[in-house]
């Protein structure tokens, strides 16, 4: 009985995706983007044909990009098919500030409304911006959002634009958002080992070669630089509660998100960073709240978890 207890709160703390919340309203920003935006008729949700961005592109899966690229149209509904990525967007900018601020006096004279000022930042398969924005919103000097699929950085661009705050950092370029994948974007020797943040959220399971991937994103990176990843782990809660549980049976988010076999633990995230001059300083797992719908970190690393390193 205990067991089943255990086995359904766990159910609950799926998908590598979602909530945080009230506790947090001033990295949430979520008043201002439901405000500004409405999500109708701005991007064309066709399939697009995607073999221009397939050459030399070993960290690519076409189908996951497709897959992306047709949930364009909905991302910024906070109820919609990514509302598990919304509800969770406060609670990993507030872990992205506290992190820098606890390993770098970089930032802390930084104005309380801007502590990410100074900071030159990318975060890579943006989607159409959810984190972005709020890096941005928090003052970061720079924040470049990369991702593979096209409607998802037009959407990211028409949402930012269509927002009063924001459309001047996408005017000034302060906010950018890139097509592309890693690969070719690195190809830019001016971005290599020129970034102070790289951040890839929910990303890393959806790639090919997650080794390879860790590593172009280590090398963007400039030394003493900050990295965070957060992920799904691979164990059988995992599956319970990110595939049978968030996409079967409670529906909220569409079957065929996630891939038990992409996911990854967090020790090869760790060896591979390591191979990469990246220490990890920290890594917590995400809980998932059913009652009020709030995620909150905890020390079991299951099923959602966020990891923050620094390169040497
Ligand atoms: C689950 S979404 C996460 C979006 C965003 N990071 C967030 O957490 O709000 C995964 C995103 O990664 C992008 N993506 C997947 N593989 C990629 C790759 N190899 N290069 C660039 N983007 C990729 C997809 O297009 C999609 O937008
Ligand atoms: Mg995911």
């Amino acid at each position: 009985m205990q067991q089943s207890i255990k086995a359904l709160s766990k159910l609950h703390r799926f998908t590598a995706t979602t909530t945080a919340a009230s506790s947090i309203k001033c990295w949430s920003h979520s008043q201002p983007l439901c405000r500004s935006f409405s999500s109708t008729n701005t991007t064309p949700n066709d399939n697009i044909n995607i073999n221009n961005i397939n050459s030399n592109n070993n960290t690519l899966k076409n189908e996951e990009i497709q897959f992306f690229n047709n949930l364009s149209k909905d991302w910024w509904n906070p109820e919609g098919t990514m509302k598990p990525l919304h509800r969770m967007n406060p609670l990993r900018v507030q872990y992205i500030v506290d992190s820098i601020k606890s390993s770098t006096s970089l930032i802390s004279d930084n104005p309380i409304q801007y502590p990410l000022k100074g900071l030159k930042m990318i975060d890579i398969g943006c989607g159409a911006g959810l984190l972005s924005e709020s890096l941005s919103r928090l003052g970061a000097d720079k924040v470049i959002g990369l991702d593979a699929a096209k409607n998802n950085v037009l959407m990211a661009k028409s949402h930012a634009s269509a927002d009063i705050d924001l459309k001047e950092n996408i005017e000034t370029n302060k906010l950018e958002y890139v097509e592309s994948t890693i690969e070719r974007f690195i190809q830019d020797e001016s971005m290599v080992e020129s970034f102070d943040v790289v951040c890839s959220l929910e990303v890393i399971e959806h790639v090919d070669n997650p080794q390879e991937f860790l590593k172009l994103c280590t090398r963007l990176l400039k030394p003493g630089g900050h990295i965070f990843i957060s992920t799904i782990n691979k164990t059988p809660t995992s599956f319970l509660a990110t595939i049978l549980g968030a996409e079967y049976i409670f529906r909220m988010v569409p079957i065929g998100t996630h891939h038990w076999s992409q996911f990854i633990k967090p020790a090869d995230i760790h060896s591979a960073l390591a191979q990469n001059n990246c220490a990890v300083k920290d890594t917590q797992g995400l809980f998932y709240n059913p009652y009020d719908s709030s995620w909150s970190l905890i020390k079991d690393l299951s099923v959602n978890y966020i990891l923050y390193a620094i390169k040497k």
